[in-house]
């Protein structure tokens, strides 16, 4: 009997929780877990883990998990009405028995799932929709998330939204975000007043919580001591989608907030940044029956290391 596991497995994860598992072809892997739509791992092909996930992480509503890549949704932060990031990422996802067909490519691991409001949803947010994510694992270990939003209300609505992913670095004070140089950011930190990026990268010293604006669709992470570079690509429908007018949100907590996060080990912003491809700064208006389109694209290189200088160019191209 042969051992081969398949492509895409539903079985139980912490707490009996649904979960996902989607097996690419040369031994990448991903994790979704139904609770949130939420993906808490991504491994290269070598079986190393890409995402940061807290050892303390609460597998239980109604708190998300922590780390991965939460969905945030139908607000950000707390840019509104509604609980910090909205209420997506601890609600119980399906999955889609009706999805939109698959693009080109039959040598990619994916699962459809889909959240729609329940009637206590509806109480505290007043607009039907249809939420479908798609989670992909490409050929070459890539991992991709497609988000579709549709208005199935008879009123127009606006919503906020982020891929909230959690990378997991060597050590922060060696990681390198390349692509938001130049560009104004709000700082969280300082009541969300605008500033302008001097930095030729953005470096790690102490908390961070900033949203960059009009940011390129494509950023690196560039992890030094790994020698490692994650590319994070993001785009969508010309005249829908998250591409230029989008943004980017960078965060961690460093040690003090780290301590006061029940979810989170006192030691644990050493090994993760949050880099999120966002729609904040303008929410998204829908009219009735309109879709959103929003995709994340990650994928991890080599970085190229010379005399002291990485490349951030080989992993911005292409
Ligand atoms: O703890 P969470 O609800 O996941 O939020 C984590 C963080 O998200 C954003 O970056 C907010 O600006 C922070 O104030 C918050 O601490």
């Amino acid at each position: 009997m042969s051992d081969e596991k398949p492509p895409v497995e539903i079985c139980k994860g912490v707490n009996d929780l649904d979960k996902v598992v989607l097996r690419g072809l040369r031994g990448s892997s991903a994790e979704v877990y139904l609770y949130g739509g939420h993906v808490t791992s991504w491994k290269n092909n070598h079986d190393e883990e890409l995402l940061f996930l807290s050892s303390k992480a609460i597998f239980k509503p109604p708190k998300a998990i922590r780390g991965g890549i939460p969905i945030c949704f139908p607000q950000f932060g707390s840019h509104g009405n509604l609980e910090q990031h909205g209420f997506a990422r601890n609600r119980f996802w399906s999955i889609d028995r009706s999805p939109p067909p698959p693009t080109a490519s039959c040598n990619k691991a994916f699962v459809d799932l889909i959240f729609k409001p329940s009637e206590e949803d509806f109480k505290i947010w007043p607009h039907s929709y249809e939420f479908r994510l798609r989670i992909t694992i490409g050929p070459g270990g890539d991992l991709m998330l497609t988000s579709r939003i549709k208005n199935t209300d008879g009123r127009p609505f606006s919503f906020t939204f982020a891929y909230r992913t959690y990378f997991s670095v060597s050590d922060i004070s060696e990681v390198r975000v390349e692509g938001l140089e130049t560009l104004d950011y709000l700082d969280n930190l300082k009541s969300r007043k605008r500033f302008t990026e001097q930095c030729d990268a953005i470096t790690f010293e102490s908390e961070v919580d900033r949203i960059y604006l009009e940011t390129p669709t494509k950023i690196a992470i560039m992890d030094h001591e790994k020698k490692q570079t994650f590319v994070l690509r993001k785009d969508g429908l010309p005249d829908a989608g998250m591409s230029r007018s989008s943004f980017c949100m960078v965060w961690n907590p460093w040690e003090k907030k780290a301590k006061s996060m029940m979810d989170f080990g006192d030691d644990e912003y050493k090994y993760m940044l949050c880099v999120e491809a966002a729609a904040i700064e303008k929410a998204v208006t829908l009219k009735p029956g309109e879709e959103w389109k929003g995709r994340l694209y990650l994928s991890v290189v080599p970085s190229t290391y010379r005399s002291g200088q990485l490349a951030p160019l080989t992993a911005l191209q292409g």
